[in-house]
């Protein structure tokens, strides 16, 4: 737990966590002596003996007031650290991720880091303020009589020590029991709160339908095992507390009894027994708390473990040196292997270079690993084997800085923010002048929707850009890569038709593009691929065929084939509409 706060807080605050903890020992352990230092006193009084008494006294005192200072040191110390949790682990969790390789947020991780960035914060923040406390003095000041123990009775002593660890196999039994119950429903409820979120915004298809009046099969059952792994963390951990609490009872009966028989067997006189018995029953305190607090220790401990995992997730290995570009505008891949999982691969030893400037467009079947070049390129994942080269230089000797700046992308699933359209498009390049922006605006026909907003360049997109249309998303985002004016231009060509007009802005945006820019395009449309200066064609793991579409047409082989299936589909659509004019 210890080393799991240290990690997540960082190096930075590796001294405040010591200090803080030898204040907590050091209370604990004065906390012991002071209960201990009762018993000469309650002997003195038992024995009528008042000098010894009022002396004693004083060092009861004494320790009581250092215990006092110990305390309020480890509790001012523990404040701040829990503020420091608070204020900083949200902007280590930040930098950290922001570090990582995009291929590891997949919706579970993020809803995870979600889970982990709330709850676990709230809950890591408790863990200095209030939790460790009753856990340390739980261990230490009982540790601490039972040693004053053996001094002042070595019988009981023993009869104290032998309690011990059959006290801590209960609770490690009990504490171990909430561990394993609290990792279900965490598990369960983060895979619930997905499901929530899923349902939430798959409202148009689930409605479009009828799925939202029979239910949602996969919500449901989210929900239902949320129910139960509730259930099994309540009956796993529930009469595994109470019998924890219970030993820590039965252990303080049996020393008793123990204590009882000495004196039946006249061992020890019953002054000393009753002193000794109202030390173990102070000694009973503190274990009994960590009893009562052992559930939400577990679950703080759990907490600061994912919190601990995500900090302890490998960034991206950046090159200590960034090599510079040696051929601007270039991509290489060559011999590439890789695949999302072992012994799954979508990538099999492909070659292929595009050359600087012109157009280079990927055709081929669904699930052939088109995008999959295009995550490669921008080091989304590295790859099994081979190598991916951007500018010359393998992506893996650059830093994601100078990687970044070589390329612009244009995806079909366009992110805006919920800012206005000069934000949105001023992401491309922030410090680009406002006539940049209106010059890559109108480039791309982002100003003809501006001139059709209320209120105009100041008016906000919504979230993800909703207030949009897909096509007129699109062509915020073909403004964003012109604004960047990267070397290099990755562009997943829209499935869907765009309408006439957007297609017009979005194909003069790209004719502009292409003028100093290259233009690697995964291609969809027809028109695309027969202007494209080069062509690959992406089949079974490997480049089937490469060329221009004359030279692939006159191959007469999966090229020809993909054309005119194209054609065929295309044909259809055009007699069709006319049809229903
Ligand atoms: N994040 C991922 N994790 C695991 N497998 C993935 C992931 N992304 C893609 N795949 C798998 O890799 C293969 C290639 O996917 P990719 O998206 O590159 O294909 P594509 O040619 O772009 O397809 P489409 O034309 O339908 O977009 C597919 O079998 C897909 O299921």
């Amino acid at each position: 737990m210890i080393r799991d706060l240290m990690k997540i807080l960082g190096p930075k605050h590796d001294r405040d966590v010591k200090i803080y903890l030898a204040w907590l020992v050091a209370y604990s352990l004065l906390q012991g002596l002071a209960m201990v230092s009762l018993v000469p006193v309650l002997r003195a009084v038992l024995t009528g003996e008042a000098g010894a008494a009022w002396r004693w006294l004083a060092v009861v005192l004494a320790a009581v007031v250092a215990t006092c200072v110990a305390r309020y040191q480890q509790a001012m110390h523990g404040f701040a650290l829990s503020l420091i949790t608070l204020t900083s682990l949200h902007r280590r969790l930040g930098d950290h991720v922001t570090s990582l390789p995009l291929g590891w947020f997949s919706s579970e991780k993020v809803g995870r880091l979600s889970r982990s960035a709330t709850n676990g914060t709230l809950m890591v923040t408790n863990v200095t303020a209030h939790m460790l406390t009753p856990l340390v003095s739980g261990i230490v000041t009982p540790a601490t009589v039972a040693t004053a123990m053996l001094v002042l009775d070595w019988r009981l002593g023993v009869a104290t020590w032998v309690c011990a660890p059959l006290l801590w196999l209960t609770h490690r039994w009990a504490v171990n029991s909430v561990g394993r119950g609290e990792e279900l429903t965490d598990a369960a409820t983060t895979a619930a709160g997905n499901r929530v979120v899923e349902f939430a915004r798959d409202q148009q298809v689930l409605r479009a339908f009828g799925r939202t009046t029979e239910g949602y099969r996969p919500l449901e059952d989210a929900i239902e095992n949320q129910k139960t792994a509730g259930r099994t963390l309540l009956l796993m951990a529930a009469p595994r507390l109470l019998a924890n609490g219970l030993g820590v009872q039965l252990a303080f009966a049996a020393v008793i009894a123990f204590g009882l028989a000495l004196v039946v067997n006249s061992a020890i006189d019953p002054v000393t027994l009753i002193a000794l018995i109202a030390l173990t029953a102070r000694f009973t305190g503190p274990l009994a708390e960590v009893a009562a607090h052992s559930s939400m220790t577990r679950m703080a401990a759990n907490a600061l473990r994912r919190l601990a995992s995500i900090v302890d997730e490998k960034p991206s290995a950046e090159p200590v040196v960034s090599r510079p570009v040696t051929e601007p505008g270039e991509i290489e891949l060559t011999d590439v292997r890789f695949g999302y999982e072992p012994g799954h691969p979508v990538l099999n030893g492909i070659s292929f270079r595009v050359p600087a400037r012109g157009m280079t467009a990927i055709v081929g079947p669904s699930g052939s690993g088109k995008s999959t070049i295009t995550r490669l390129i921008m080091r989304f994942f590295d790859v099994d084997s081979g190598t991916v080269s951007v500018g010359g230089v393998d992506v893996r000797e650059q830093s994601t800085k100078d990687l970044m700046a070589q390329l612009s992308v244009v995806m079909q699933d366009v992110y805006l923010f919920d800012d206005t359209l000069e934000a949105n498009i001023r992401v491309g390049r922030p410090e680009a002048t406002a006539e940049e922006v209106r010059e890559a605006a109108r480039i791309a026909g982002v100003d003809e929707i501006v001139d059709r907003l209320p209120g105009g360049w100041a008016t906000r997109v919504g979230e993800g850009g909703a207030s949009l249309s897909g096509g007129e998303r699109q062509r915020v985002s073909v403004a964003r890569a012109v604004l960047k004016d990267a070397p290099i231009v990755l562009l997943d060509e829209a499935t869907a038709a765009l309408d006439p007009e957007n297609e017009r802005y979005v194909q003069r945006a790209l004719r502009t593009l292409m003028d100093h820019a290259t233009l690697l395009v995964i291609a969809h449309k027809l028109p695309t691929v027969v202007a494209a200066d080069q062509i690959l064609v992406l089949d079974g793991g490997g480049i089937a065929e490469c060329g221009t579409h004359e030279e692939l047409l006159a191959l007469n082989g999966r090229y020809t084939a993909f054309w005119n299936e194209r054609r065929r589909t295309q044909g259809w659509r055009l007699v069709s509409s006319e049809e229903t004019k």
